[in-house]
């Protein structure tokens, strides 16, 4: 039978609180049960059918592997120059997605461990554990969303506000076992003169919580990470369910 998944025993919800309380944002290792991170790895890493998902050149573009490889050089030097044209201010992402919610909203599960993660992220289980943590009532509904980054891949700096999704907070749950600080893929939060305020490496089977809206980005893998990926399961809690969604 695969792992279940659950938060470790250990975690208290009342200590995180006065963290997130000052912050609005907390890290917390160890988050999960060790054989569900594990297993979590596995099935990102081995059974996932990744979209190419690129914010460039004032596109958003959500590809299948076929599709992204029927692009052709000649549309992706395009997309390039486009890019290089569009200037540094402008919100610009690459990166490999798995959406999660789209399936289970749409009642279409394929049968993919995420799901199980979908499944627990909306039950009280875990809606209790954030509400106790943030102090905020209002919990109702997580979204999720695995994602991948290879060499080159990064999240440029926003700050996760979206008209009418009711977003509250932003998590991300690390599932890569090996990471270094120096290969890139660090979830950076940035003060109001630009600085980093603080960041985090994405250390396996860490779970982090943000409030929303708060600018962050996510720095570029470096080429010292080599083939490794960074791989992570992330999304919003938010204040209702999308329409005719109960999960
Ligand atoms: O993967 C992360 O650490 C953050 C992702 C993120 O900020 C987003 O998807 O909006
Ligand atoms: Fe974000």
């Amino acid at each position: 039978m695969a792992p279940r998944p659950s938060l470790a025993s250990h975690l208290k919800a009342r200590d995180l609180a006065p963290v997130f309380a000052r912050h609005g944002r907390v890290h917390i290792p160890g988050a999960f049960d060790d054989a569900f991170a594990r297993h979590m790895h596995q099935a990102l890493s081995e059974a996932t059918p990744w979209r190419r998902s690129l914010a460039v050149g004032g596109r958003y573009l959500d590809l299948g592997e076929e599709e992204f490889a029927a692009l052709g050089p000649d549309n992706l030097a395009a997309l390039e120059k486009a890019s290089r044209e569009e200037g540094h201010n402008a919100f610009r992402y690459a990166f490999d997605a798995y959406r999660v919610s789209d399936h289970m909203e749409a009642g279409q599960p394929r049968g993919h461990a995420a799901e199980d993660l979908w499944r627990f992220v909306n039950s009280d289980a875990f809606l209790g554990f954030i509400r106790e943590l943030t102090g905020e009532p209002a919990c109702a509904y997580a979204d999720a969303q695995g994602t991948r980054y290879r060499k080159g891949d990064f999240l440029s700096a926003h700050d996760d506000k979206a008209e009418g999704k009711d977003r509250l907070f932003a998590f991300v749950m690390n599932f890569t076992p090996i990471w270094r600080a120096d290969w890139g893929g660090l979830l950076l939060f940035l003060d109001a003169d630009g600085h980093v305020a603080e960041g985090y490496t994405p250390a396996f089977n860490a779970l982090n919580l943000f409030r929303v809206p708060q600018k962050h980005a996510v720095t570029q893998v470096t080429d010292l990470a080599g083939a490794a990926c960074r791989y992570a399961v992330t999304g919003w809690i938010r204040s209702r369910p999308p329409e005719g969604v109960s999960p």
